[in-house]
C-alpha cells in the first residue's frame, strides 16, 4: 500500500492542508504503507522555491515522516510519454480555439438552456484544417477526450459517490505553451510510483472522475485506486482557507507557540465523534479511521486548539522546550509556568515576571497597602510557605481578606489577574525583585 500528501508550492500550507497530510500519514502508518510526498511544481508562474522549503519543513515539524519524495518538474518525460500514448490512441487531441471564442460558446449554450460543456468542435478538425492552423503560427493546446460514462466509487470518507462525465468538459490536459496540468501529471505519478490509496480534499471529487478515466486511457483498471475524499476545513467564520492569506498557515501557528502534537491531534479527531487528547503519532494511528469522519464541511475552531495545546504543555518535560524558552529558563521555572500557559510564547512573561522586569498596572488607592505589604515582607530563605505566612501576617494589620487581600498583590507582582500559584512563583522571583515591584506599584 502506497499513499502520498501532494500540496502545490504556491503557498504556505494551512490547516486544510495539514489535515490532509496527517489523513494520509496516519492511514499509512496504521496500515504499514508507504507515504510519499509529491510536490506538485508543474504551474511554473505560481510555484516558489522558497514554498517547497516550507512544505518540508513544516511537514517534518509536525512529525510526519514520508518514505519518498519528488517533484513533479523532474518528471516531465514521464508525462510527455504518456501524452503519446493518449495522443497514439486517440483521446489527447489538439485544440485552438482561443479564450474568447470559449466563452461566446458557453455563453451561447448557457442561452440555449444546455450545459455550458465544451462542444468537441476540435476533434473534427481534418488533417488539412490543423496544418493551416499551425501554418498561421497556432500552437495546439491539448484537450483529452472523456468517455460518456459514470464513474462510481466507495470512497472511504463519503462512501458510495460518482461523477458524471458527459457533465464535464473534456479536460485541457497540456497548455500550448507546453506546460502539464495538475489532473494529467497527478494521474501519471500515482500510477508509475505505485499509489494505492488517494487520500484529499473534497475539491477534488470531479477531478477523481476525470482522473479514473484517464488512468483508465491509461491501461489501468477502473478499481486501481481507493480514494477517500475528506471534507473541506474552514475558518472560524466559515469562510475558504487559501495559502495566499496565511493567517492559519501551519508557521504561524508554530510561531504563536502551538505544539505539534496538539495540532495533529486536533486535526486526527476534527470531524469525528472522538474528543481529542493530545497522542502521539502511533497512539492516534491505531484508531484512525476515515469512515469515522464527517462527510460535513469542519469548521477550525481556535478555542479547541488552544485548549488542546494547554493540555499538551502541561504534560511536556522542560527537555522538550527547553531550546524554546527564554535563556536562563530553569526545570523549577517550566514546572511552575505550564499549567497556566495556552501557547509556549506566553513563558515569556513569566520569565520577565521571575528573571527580569515587567510594568504592573496602575493601582489607585491601594498605595497603603503595599506599603504595608513591604514592611512586612519576610526575610529570605524563602519556600513555598512564604506566600502564605506573609499573606497571613498582612490579614490583621490591613483587615483585609481573600480578593482584597491577594488581587492587589498579584497585579503588584504579576501584571496580570491570573497565573501560576503565587507560593510557587514567590521563591523563584525572589526578595529584591518583590520589594522593587511593591515600592514601584505603591508610588
Ligand atoms: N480548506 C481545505 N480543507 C481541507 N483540505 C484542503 C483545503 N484546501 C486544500 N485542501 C487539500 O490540501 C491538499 C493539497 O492541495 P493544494 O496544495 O492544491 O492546496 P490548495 O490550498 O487548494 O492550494 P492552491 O490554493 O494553490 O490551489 C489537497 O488534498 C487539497 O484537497
Amino acid at each position: 500500500m502506497k499513499l502520498r500528501f501532494a500540496p502545490s508550492p504556491t503557498g504556505l500550507l494551512h490547516v486544510g492542508n495539514a489535515r490532509q497530510a496527517v489523513a494520509n500519514a496516519l492511514f499509512a502508518r496504521r496500515h504499514g504503507a508507504t507515504f510519499q510526498l509529491r510536490i506538485d511544481d508543474t504551474d511554473s508562474t505560481r510555484s516558489k522555491e522558497e514554498h517547497v522549503d516550507a512544505i518540508r519543513h513544516d511537514l517534518t515539524w509536525l512529525g510526519l515522516e514520508w518514505q519518498e519524495s519528488f517533484r513533479q518538474t523532474e518528471r516531465l518525460a514521464s508525462y510527455e510519454a504518456a501524452a503519446e500514448r493518449l495522443r497514439a490512441s486517440g483521446r489527447l487531441y489538439p485544440c485552438f480555439e482561443s479564450e474568447e471564442e470559449l466563452r461566446a460558446k458557453r455563453e451561447q449554450r448557457i442561452r440555449q438552456h444546455r450545459p455550458p460543456v465544451y462542444d468537441r468542435a476540435m476533434l473534427r478538425l481534418t488533417a488539412e484544417q490543423r496544418a493551416s492552423a499551425e501554418a498561421n503560427g497556432k500552437v495546439p493546446y491539448w484537450r483529452f477526450r472523456l468517455t460518456d460514462g459514470t464513474v462510481m466509487w466507495d470512497d472511504l470518507v463519503l462512501g458510495r459517490t460518482q461523477v458524471k462525465l458527459p457533465a464535464i468538459s473534456d479536460p485541457v490536459l497540456i497548455r500550448a505553451d507546453g506546460t502539464i496540468l495538475y489532473s494529467f501529471a497527478s494521474v501519471v505519478d500515482d500510477l508509475e510510483t505505485g499509489i494505492t490509496h488517494i487520500v484529499r480534499g473534497e475539491d477534488h471529487v470531479t477531478n477523481t472522475g476525470v482522473q479514473v478515466d484517464i488512468a483508465m486511457a491509461l491501461g489501468a483498471s477502473p478499481h486501481r485506486f481507493s480514494f477517500g475524499h475528506l471534507p473541506l476545513l474552514l475558518d472560524e467564520a466559515g469562510g475558504k482557507l487559501s495559502k495566499r492569506f496565511d493567517g492559519l498557515s501551519l508557521r504561524a501557528l508554530r510561531q504563536d507557540g502551538i505544539e505539534a502534537t496538539a495540532l495533529v491531534s486536533y486535526l486526527a479527531r476534527l470531524g469525528s465523534s472522538e474528543d481529542p487528547h493530545p497522542l502521539s503519532l502511533d497512539e492516534l494511528a491505531a484508531t484512525y479511521d476515515l469512515a469515522h469522519i464527517s462527510r460535513s464541511a469542519a469548521r477550525f475552531d481556535t478555542r479547541q486548539l488552544l485548549a488542546l495545546n494547554r493540555r499538551t504543555m502541561h504534560a511536556m518535560p522542560f527537555e522538550a522546550v527547553s531550546a524554546r524558552l527564554p535563556v536562563g529558563a530553569t526545570p523549577e521555572f517550566w514546572s511552575v509556568v505550564r499549567g497556566n500557559v495556552d501557547m509556549l510564547n506566553e513563558a515569556r512573561h513569566w520569565w520577565d515576571v521571575v528573571g527580569g522586569s515587567i510594568v504592573p498596572p496602575p493601582l489607585e488607592g491601594e498605595g497603603a497597602f503595599l506599603t504595608q505589604a513591604l514592611d512586612l515582607l519576610p526575610e529570605e530563605p524563602w519556600h513555598r510557605e512564604t506566600w502564605h505566612e506573609w499573606t497571613n501576617s498582612l490579614r490583621e494589620p490591613s483587615g483585609r481578606k481573600g480578593k482584597a487581600l491577594f488581587l492587589p498583590l498579584r497585579l503588584a507582582l504579576t501584571g496580570e489577574e491570573k497565573g501560576p500559584e503565587l507560593s510557587d512563583l514567590l521563591p523563584l522571583m525572589g526578595r529584591e525583585r518583590v520589594a522593587g515591584r511593591l515600592r514601584m506599584a505603591a508610588s
